[in-house]
């Protein structure tokens, strides 16, 4: 038997931090939802009781280090699973680019294995397993559009943003989130984005309201260490993008567009500077 699941890919629409904790981790606030950029896992039973992965890129780890190893042997252990698993990673979503591609594959493993094994684990139970493999692994099990806090694991579903079109664009740099995180002087923002403000925007379903909330306070950061993020935020504003910030840790960089119109000039506008540009849908 064959299962096959979708992994989409993340933005956050709003993202504060509150304070460094005791444990290393740091105190978020964070609004998340999907759009329609997807890796794709194709699951199917092993005769031997091994985890085997593979990908159409070279460029991933896919050995243990890969996320999606990680949840298939997390779930066999925690469910005394002996039997085994082949994962093939149809990679779409960039790499290492703020848009939770792996935790996306690891959420969509611990799915399907759950289908495939028929082993019946709650979604919340699912949730908890996904908070050991990494902060936004819960948000990617359950998809829709959340409020998260803690370190990113307690999640509050919300209503979706209102239909728009996205733009992500991935400058060729790469950026670990552990080093951002690592930077950031929690208690020295000078502004917070407000999360009330966009809460409420989602809520009214006002797409211009949404644009003007948006606020992600690692770009005190990534923006300071990587000036071509900043610039490439400036150009998708100029070139017509309605609301426009860097997602999660950086460096993608995405822009909210209302009008279909709009599009091909944000995007022949970027690609005449960067290679890895997609034009997607808000997922809703
Ligand atoms: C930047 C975001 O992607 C926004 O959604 C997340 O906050 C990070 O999620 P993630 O990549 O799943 O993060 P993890 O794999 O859990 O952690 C990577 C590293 O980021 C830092 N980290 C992550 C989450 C958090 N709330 N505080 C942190 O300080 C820690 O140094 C950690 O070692
Ligand atoms: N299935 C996977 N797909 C992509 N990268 C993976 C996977 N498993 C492990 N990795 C490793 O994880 C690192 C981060 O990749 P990923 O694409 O998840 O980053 P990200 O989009 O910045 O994530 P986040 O937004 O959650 O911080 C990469 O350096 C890669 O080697």
């Amino acid at each position: 038997m064959k299962i096959y699941e979708k992994a989409p890919a993340k933005i956050n629409l709003l993202l504060d931090v509150l304070r460094k904790r005791e444990d290393g981790f740091h105190e978020v606030e964070m609004i998340m939802t999907m759009v329609d950029l997807a890796d794709r896992l194709e699951m199917s039973e092993l005769p031997r009781d091994t985890i085997i992965i593979s990908s159409q890129v070279g460029y991933i780890p896919l050995d243990e280090k890969n996320l999606a190893f990680q949840a298939a042997r997390l779930i066999k252990e925690r469910y005394d699973v002996r039997k085994g698993v082949y994962i093939h990673l149809d990679k779409k979503i960039p790499v290492a680019a703020g848009l939770a591609g792996g935790s996306s594959d690891a959420a969509a493993a611990l799915r399907g294995l759950n289908r495939l094994w028929g082993l019946g684990i709650p979604q919340d139970e699912l949730c908890e397993l996904g908070a050991e493999l990494g902060s936004d692994v819960p948000f990617c099990v359950t998809g829709g559009t959340a409020i998260a806090r803690g370190r990113g694991e307690k999640l509050e579903h919300i209503q979706p943003p209102p239909q728009c079109w996205v733009v992500l664009a991935k400058p060729p740099i790469n950026v670990s989130t552990a080093d951002v995180y690592g930077k950031l002087r929690a208690n020295e923002l000078h502004s917070h984005p407000s999360m009330a403000g966009m809460t409420e925007a989602l809520a009214q379903g006002s797409f211009n309201e949404m644009c003007r909330q948006l606020g992600n306070v690692l770009e005190t950061v990534t923006l300071k260490a990587y000036p071509e993020v900043l610039q490439l935020k400036e150009s998708m504003l100029k070139l017509g993008a309605d609301g426009v910030l860097m997602s999660g840790s950086g460096p993608t960089v995405f822009g909210l567009v209302s009008k279909q119109a709009k599009l091909a000039r944000i995007y022949n506008g970027l690609r005449g500077f960067c290679k890895e540009v997609y034009v997607v849908r808000m997922l809703t």
